[in-house]
């Protein structure tokens, strides 16, 4: 029996997940997300698979992602095959519904999900509709990827840009590592005015490897909640 609480908002995020993988058609490559959001996806895309004969081939953002499309039967592919993706379907912690600017990473696969991200034509986000914000940074912390050598001198420089900073630790009390082996350091931030400064100040501190900021990348969200399934699409800026 599983230890974890039930999800309250599952059946509007496996109502999103199904509709995106609506999407994925015959021959596509795909980039599979990271999250509770995300495993409903891959779930969906793995019964496409076996009972609707889909061909497709994935790549993960997670080591978790990688583990589930393999029980599902989902043919994986690589980089060097599929340098560009036809879409990649992924979760996100807030949704700016103007601009579809994202934060994600609370799950610590920000990486590997931004890169994937990065070379799909189609970024499609999955969620609950409780992920919308007015401004981003108004529900959740800000995860930063940075390597471990020198961490808290990167915490301390992304202090003194205006956040309280927590490196993430797990329930033992040791440090959180990513997937890559790095640390992730949680960035409460005021709401969020201005995220396209804030992201390029982050990154200008060395050892800081990734952010969780997502900024003009998602091409559609599509959310459910009680008002039954949103799809949005950003607005020209
Ligand atoms: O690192 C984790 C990812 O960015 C997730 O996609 C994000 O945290 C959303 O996860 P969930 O669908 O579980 O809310």
């Amino acid at each position: 029996m599983s230890s974890l609480p039930p999800d309250p908002a599952a059946a509007f995020k496996q109502q999103a997940a199904i509709q995106a993988a609506a999407l994925v058609q015959d021959g596509m490559a795909v980039g599979l997300g990271t999250g509770s959001t995300a495993r409903f996806v891959v779930a969906e895309l793995g019964r496409r698979v076996r009972e609707e004969g889909l061909r497709i081939n994935a790549i993960p953002t997670s080591i978790a992602t990688r583990t589930q499309a393999q029980e599902e039967g989902i043919p994986l592919t690589t980089f060097a095959e599929h340098p560009e993706l036809d879409i990649a379907i992924d979760g996100a912690d807030e949704i700016e519904p103007t601009t579809l600017n994202l934060i994600k990473g609370l799950g610590g696969a920000l990486l590997w999900e931004k890169i994937v991200a990065s070379i799909a034509r189609q970024f499609v986000i999955v969620a609950d509709a409780s992920k919308y914000v007015d401004h981003l940074g108004m529900h959740c912390p800000l995860p930063v990827e940075v390597i471990p050598f020198g961490w808290e001198s990167a915490a301390h420089r992304l202090d003194a840009l205006g956040a309280q900073t927590t490196p993430r630790r797990l329930r033992d009390g040791s440090l959180f590592l990513t997937d890559e082996k790095n640390l992730i350091i949680d960035c409460l931030f005021p709401p969020m005015t201005n995220p396209d400064a804030l992201a390029a100040d982050i990154l200008n501190i060395v050892g800081v490897v990734e952010h969780g900021l997502f900024l003009h990348m998602a091409t559609q969200t599509i959310t459910a909640g009680p008002d039954g399934v949103k799809v949005l699409t950003p607005k020209p800026r």
